[in-house]
């Protein structure tokens, strides 16, 4: 943990002497019909909080979710559970409840080292609610169970963009700690905020609109160097600086993403140079990849051209740090997956620090061959993308605000 973070760290809240409730994110992709997890790179990563606060002899109780009530991923966290077990190499109890009288009787039985995982608090209706730290930590959820433990521990990093009860009502009520997962995601994120002008963010993927306000606040608060864009983000800053005819204005007009290129305009004037726009591109010809200059685009496109490729990749030689959050193409087709596998090339060869997030970024790295050689992988969707432009997330400060209420 980094000298000055306003909260306590993960070694803070060890003691064998205590029970702890400890939030994680293992909020993943699922098939609920064959209760099959899709990828559980989630639930690696925290099982080691896990293990260790176990292994020093804690009583440890997990709370987390799955999906949003309403959705087909919204479901019992009965299915994750032998995950954790697997990852965390140890016996771990699970229970249909969250905070009715069988999980309040469990977690009152649970013995020194032994870990209990809860069912989805989001059964639990105030979960979804977001409001201030103060007021959830009013709710029936933490009312309940906070009587019960001696320490929190929001390993969630996640969820740390939600105001919810289990984010934000715990710290306020129990003594608090930053897990393990969380520290190391923010001891990355230093480093990319401390690099600014000498770091490169690498802007894909299929979240236009908020891929484009994220870019727009780096820019506006001068995070990062030079912003790359690709995937179809890339395709709207194309239509931005080079015009829109063809296959390209059929696109815009059907996917209702018009209205976003003169965002990408006014960021191109704006701020010039700073935001690297793809030069040629690969489209999708009867199935085939013909790269093309990006002023004449007259079929999908689905990947950044050789040109730009060459490009990203001197723009990444010597960067301090190189951060990838969306693929450049459609990695899901062999023959579009060439302009990411590019750029994470350039990144492991050439960065000296590499910072990768998002779902689909991850599953790239993965089938691409290069997780192992990224130096921080993200468990972060939009709290990654938030915290990366320097917004609040609402968990670290009620973590700070629990400091100042117990750590005196
Ligand atoms: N040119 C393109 N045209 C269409 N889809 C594209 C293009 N480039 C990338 N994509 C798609 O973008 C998707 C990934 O984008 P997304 O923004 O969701 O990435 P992520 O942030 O890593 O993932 P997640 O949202 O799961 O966290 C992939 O399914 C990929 O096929
Ligand atoms: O996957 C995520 O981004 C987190 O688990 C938060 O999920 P949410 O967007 O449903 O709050």
């Amino acid at each position: 943990m980094q000298v000055g973070v306003p909260f306590q760290s993960f070694r803070e809240c060890i003691d064998p002497n205590l029970k702890v409730l400890v939030r994680i994110d293992i909020n993943v992709p699922i098939n609920v019909k064959e209760g099959v997890i899709l990828d559980d790179y989630r639930i690696e990563a925290h099982a080691a909080t896990i293990s260790k606060l176990a292994k020093s002899g804690m009583s440890v109780v997990v709370i987390a979710h799955q999906g949003r009530p309403g959705d087909d991923e919204f479901t019992s966290l009965g299915i994750h559970w032998r995950y954790l077990e697997k990852y965390a190499g140890m016996r771990v109890s699970f229970i249909e409840d969250v905070m009715g009288p069988a999980a309040q009787g469990a977690i009152r039985n649970l013995g020194p080292g032994e870990v209990l995982l809860l069912d989805n608090v989001r059964f639990v209706s105030e979960e979804v609610i977001e409001r201030s730290p103060q007021l959830q930590s009013n709710t029936f959820l933490v009312r309940r169970l906070a009587p019960l433990f001696d320490v929190f521990v929001m390993d969630a990093f996640a969820t740390a963009h939600r105001s919810q009860p289990s984010i934000v009502g715990f710290p306020l009520v129990l003594p608090s700690c930053a897990g393990l997962v969380l520290e190391k995601e923010l001891n990355a994120m230093n480093v990319f905020s401390s690099s600014r002008r000498e770091s490169i963010v690498l802007a894909g993927g299929a979240k236009v609109p908020d891929t484009i306000k994220a870019i727009s606040k780096l820019l506006a608060n001068e995070a990062a160097g030079k912003i790359l864009v690709g995937g179809l983000v890339g395709v709207i800053f194309i239509a931005a600086k080079y015009g829109a005819n063809g296959w390209l204005r059929k696109y815009l007009e059907e996917s209702g993403f018009g209205g976003l290129v003169n965002d990408a305009r006014l960021l191109l004037d704006k701020y010039g140079d700073s935001v690297a726009v793809p030069t040629d591109v690969g489209v999708e010809v009867h199935g085939d990849r013909v790269d093309v200059d990006a002023r004449k685009i007259d079929a999908p496109v689905m990947d950044i051209g050789p040109a730009t490729m060459d490009a990203y990749s001197s723009y990444v030689r010597g960067a301090e740090v190189a951060v990838l959050t969306g693929p450049m193409g459609v990695t899901e087709k062999k023959q579009f997956a060439e302009g990411t596998e590019a750029v994470f090339k350039a990144m492991v060869d050439d960065a000296k620090f590499t910072i990768i997030g998002g779902g689909h970024t991850i599953m790239s790295a993965r089938k691409l061959g290069y997780i192992e050689k990224i130096k921080h992988v993200s468990t972060g969707g939009r709290a990654f993308l938030q915290f990366l432009v320097g917004e609040e997330l609402p968990a670290l400060q009620a973590l700070a605000e629990s400091k100042r209420r117990f750590w005196k």
